[in-house]
């Protein structure tokens, strides 16, 4: 098979030189709606990513902006840089008065690692403190495979052609600040022809698998019937959270199990709710103490989401039909490695997971990853209000109600973290769970006002 580039390059006749003026131009263009700036600092490194900072340098020149290059090599586009009056640092400590910082230190030919001298360079970035703009990706990320530090701050990411994909999930997307993705007139013929197998899911993807969860019941057992298994002493408000989330979202029936105080408290507060357990989708896990109750329950037919309390190696080796929803902490416990091992490699992480246990895995951080068997599915936000307790019950919530709709274990799974993080990152404070439930709901309900 052809490399995508080499299709572009021989058979189309694409001109390198001539996407690197595109690149160029669109960073300069994200750099002065950024910052508006007087004087930029650039980084350029020895690749085409440096080619980039060296072309984006030449657009902003040619706006009146004052240039600061520290280059890594000389090249006849440093030369023209310099004949116009850029500035030449051999220093990044002489960036220091910069406004802004364009990174085209490395971009996807990056390898890890760093050595010394180039990890003391991305420190040196970061250390300057300035709002950065990095070129494709932040510098010191790999493109894909294992993930370390130093990796370079951006304020703004301009992903050229296709989001790359550990720019999406982990460390990678943290560091990449907010993005941008400029196809460079070739997104779309990138995008069919990717050979990836990781998919960002965009908020037209999400609309699109989420418009077949929509139901015009005729009766409630059409609108979808879920079991909760959830709650204890301890955790009693995570079966309430449970339930507030099918309830709202118009689940058409709700069956509570668990232990006698949290089902009489969940019947208190939403009497609509039967105990015991019922058919149809389950939701088992979330603040869930006794582990016979997940164990007796995960083996059933029915369409599962297992979640916190649920998520041990004996309930899963058990359980058919589920989506597991750890954090990194429990997809560490499940494969007996550390957090760190997760973090550094998310994707292999939720692979590995469905490896060992043939479920479709929702591994949770920053970028939400899905892995069905075949393909990860990323959902590209970073939502810090996310990282908070109680917010994990509503999306298993939100996965057992989309399960009761019939989507498949991957659709409920994606169109759940979508609809999620999307409502988190629309609020201006912290989550109140119980607005956020509501948020969610109206969300979802506007589907039906089309
Ligand atoms: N192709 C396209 O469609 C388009 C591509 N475009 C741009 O090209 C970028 C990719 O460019 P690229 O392939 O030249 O690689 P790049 O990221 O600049 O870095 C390679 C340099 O880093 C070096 N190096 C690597 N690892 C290292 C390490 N650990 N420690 C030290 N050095 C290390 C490596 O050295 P080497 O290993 O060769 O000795 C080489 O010098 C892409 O991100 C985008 O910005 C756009 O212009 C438009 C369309
Ligand atoms: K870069």
């Amino acid at each position: 098979m052809k490399s995508i580039e080499s299709i572009l390059f021989e058979d189309y006749q694409v001109e390198p030189a001539a996407l690197m003026e595109v690149a160029g131009r669109s960073v300069a263009e994200q750099v002065v709606s950024l910052a508006n700036p007087k004087t930029v600092g650039v980084v350029a490194g020895k690749g085409n990513n440096g080619g980039d900072a060296l072309t984006c340098a030449r657009f902003l020149l040619d706006r009146g902006i004052n240039v600061k290059v520290f280059s890594l090599e000389s090249s006849v586009r440093l030369t023209y840089l310099l004949d116009e009056g850029a500035v030449v640092c051999k220093d990044i400590k002489q960036l220091q008065d910069c406004d802004v910082l364009v990174d085209g230190l490395f971009g996807y030919g990056f390898r890890p690692p760093a050595g010394e001298a180039y990890a003391t360079l991305i420190n040196e970035m970061n250390a300057l403190s300035l709002p950065v703009v990095s070129i494709d990706m932040p510098s010191g990320l790999p493109a894909e495979g294992m993930v370390e530090e130093p990796i370079v701050q951006a304020e703004l990411t301009v992903f050229l052609g296709l989001p790359k994909v550990n720019a999406v999930t982990g460390l990678g997307l943290m560091r990449s600040g907010r993005f941008v993705l400029d196809g460079l007139g070739y997104g779309r013929f990138l995008e069919s022809h990717a050979e990836s197998l990781a998919y960002s899911i965009e908020s037209t993807d999400a609309e699109k698998i989420m418009a077949s969860g929509i139901a015009m019941p005729y009766h409630k057992r059409e609108a979808g019937l879920v079991s909760v298994v959830a709650g204890s002493e301890h955790f009693p408000g995570a079966a309430l959270l449970v339930v507030k989330t099918l309830l709202l979202m118009g689940a058409g029936l709700v069956y509570i199990k668990s232990d006698q105080h949290v089902e009489e408290l969940v019947i208190s507060e939403f009497p609509q709710v039967v105990r015991g357990d019922g058919p149809g989708a389950k939701v088992i896990g979330p603040g869930l103490e006794d582990v016979s109750l997940a164990l007796s329950m995960a083996a059933t037919d029915f369409p599962k989401v297992i979640d916190a309390g649920g998520l041990r190696s004996e309930v899963l080796e058990h359980a058919k039909n589920a989506v597991i929803t750890p954090h990194e902490g429990e997809a560490a416990r499940l494969l007996n490695t550390s957090v760190e091992e997760v973090r550094r490699n998310r994707y292999n992480a939720a692979k590995r997971l469905y490896e060992r246990f043939g479920h479709v895995v929702l591994l949770k951080g920053p970028g939400t990853i899905i892995y069905d068997g075949q393909r990860w599915l990323v959902i590209p936000i970073n939502e810090p209000r996310l990282a908070t307790g109680g917010t994990g019950d509503v999306l298993s919530g939100l996965i057992g109600f989309f399960l009761s709709r019939g989507m498949t274990l991957a659709d409920a799974a994606v169109s759940a973290a979508y609809l999620h993080a999307k409502c988190a990152s629309e609020f201006s404070t912290g989550l109140n769970l119980n607005k956020f439930i509501e948020r969610i709901a109206e969300s979802w309900w506007a589907h039906y006002d089309r």
